[in-house]
């Protein structure tokens, strides 16, 4: 569905050195990308900030045209023929929204429904189980601008939908969300995924991607530095989850096998264990022995995990 063949964008840029100086230098946001996404997939793709990802999106929507390599989606080429990959696609940056601010969200979807002409049937079927699955019903006559993140990401999502896209292209869906908008969002994106729509989804919150994808791609400084499953990332930089847990009462720090305690705060604490490790034996350890009150489960930060990827492989 999706085929990048070392793709390369190169950003030509001037830079200050010194008072008047300017010098032209290049920025090499994507260095040589290869990779295929087949139908139906669910694919993470992450990295630091400035890695590449943006870069990455842009060029397989056609908005940026790439330097070197080959880029196809459903068969098109994006650059070239961009209209065309923009019926077979939807796309969703978290930080920006693509509704019509003073519009109410049922106008918003109207403009989409005649934009990418999609007959009333479809449209119909497609809002009523937007609506339904994202809750939307109160909404739909709400001004865009008056909506919260949560409810307007919600609204996002489902315009990106109405015409039936092949491909979805998410940026940050979930960033700035509550737990349970992030919640409802991540079960909406499975319920799309698993009607068979191919999925790209841009992160920095771990969870989405243990939640949602089998499959993660690592981009750093432009280049694809992991391609697999999320124990094997985990794996590869011996990176660390954290439970957190509440007891009834202060309590020293607890020592249980196969957890390090990290920090105690009145009666929380912290321990941490091998990411790729269950939380399951610890959680039934904790309960039987302690005075338990609530208990939560924290993926490593990404920048940790690959520094850690880059260390364990510095010391191979
Ligand atoms: N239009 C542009 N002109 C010049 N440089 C650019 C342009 N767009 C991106 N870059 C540079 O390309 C690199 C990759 O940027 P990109 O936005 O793709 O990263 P990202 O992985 O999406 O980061 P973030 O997680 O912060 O969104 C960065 O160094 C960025 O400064």
């Amino acid at each position: 569905m999706i085929r990048l063949e070392r793709v390369e964008k190169v950003f030509k840029v001037r830079r200050r050195v010194g008072r008047l100086r300017r010098v032209r230098t290049e920025v090499r946001a994507v260095d040589g990308i290869s990779f295929d996404i087949a139908r139906g997939e669910m694919v993470g793709y992450i990295g630091p900030n400035g890695a590449g990802k943006s870069t990455t999106i842009k060029m397989l929507t056609g908005i940026l045209v790439p330097s070197g390599g080959r880029v196809r989606v459903a068969g098109i080429d994006p650059a070239r023929e961009r209209t065309r990959v923009a019926r077979r696609i939807g796309v969703v940056f978290g930080q920006r929204t693509t509704l019509w601010w003073d519009l109410p969200l049922r106008d918003s979807y109207e403009l989409v429904r005649r934009l990418y002409r999609v007959p009333d049937a479809r449209y119909d079927r497609n809002l009523a189980r937007c609506v339904e699955l994202l809750d939307l019903g109160p909404l739909l006559d709400v001004p865009v601008r008056q909506l919260s993140l949560g409810q307007r990401m919600r609204g996002d999502i489902a315009a990106a939908l109405l015409h039936d896209p092949e491909v979805l292209y998410l940026d940050e869906p979930t960033i700035g969300l509550d737990v349970v908008s992030k919640a409802k969002v991540r079960g909406f994106l499975r319920e799309v995924n698993d009607g068979g729509t191919t999925v790209l989804l841009t992160t920095h919150d771990l969870t989405d991607i243990e939640q949602l994808c089998t499959r993660v791609m690592v981009i750093d400084h432009g280049r694809l530095v992991h391609d697999g499953d999320l124990a094997g990332l985990h794996g590869a930089g011996d990176s660390e989850r954290t439970l957190v847990v509440d007891f009834e009462r202060e309590l020293p720090p607890v020592r249980i096998a196969g957890a390090r305690p990290v920090k105690v705060e009145g009666p929380r604490q912290w321990l941490a264990f091998p990411a790729s490790a269950s939380a399951a034996p610890l959680v039934a350890e904790l309960a039987a022995c302690y005075p338990l009150v609530d208990l939560s489960v924290r993926e490593p930060a990404i920048e940790d995990v690959i520094a850690r990827m880059y260390a364990g492989r510095a010391a191979l």
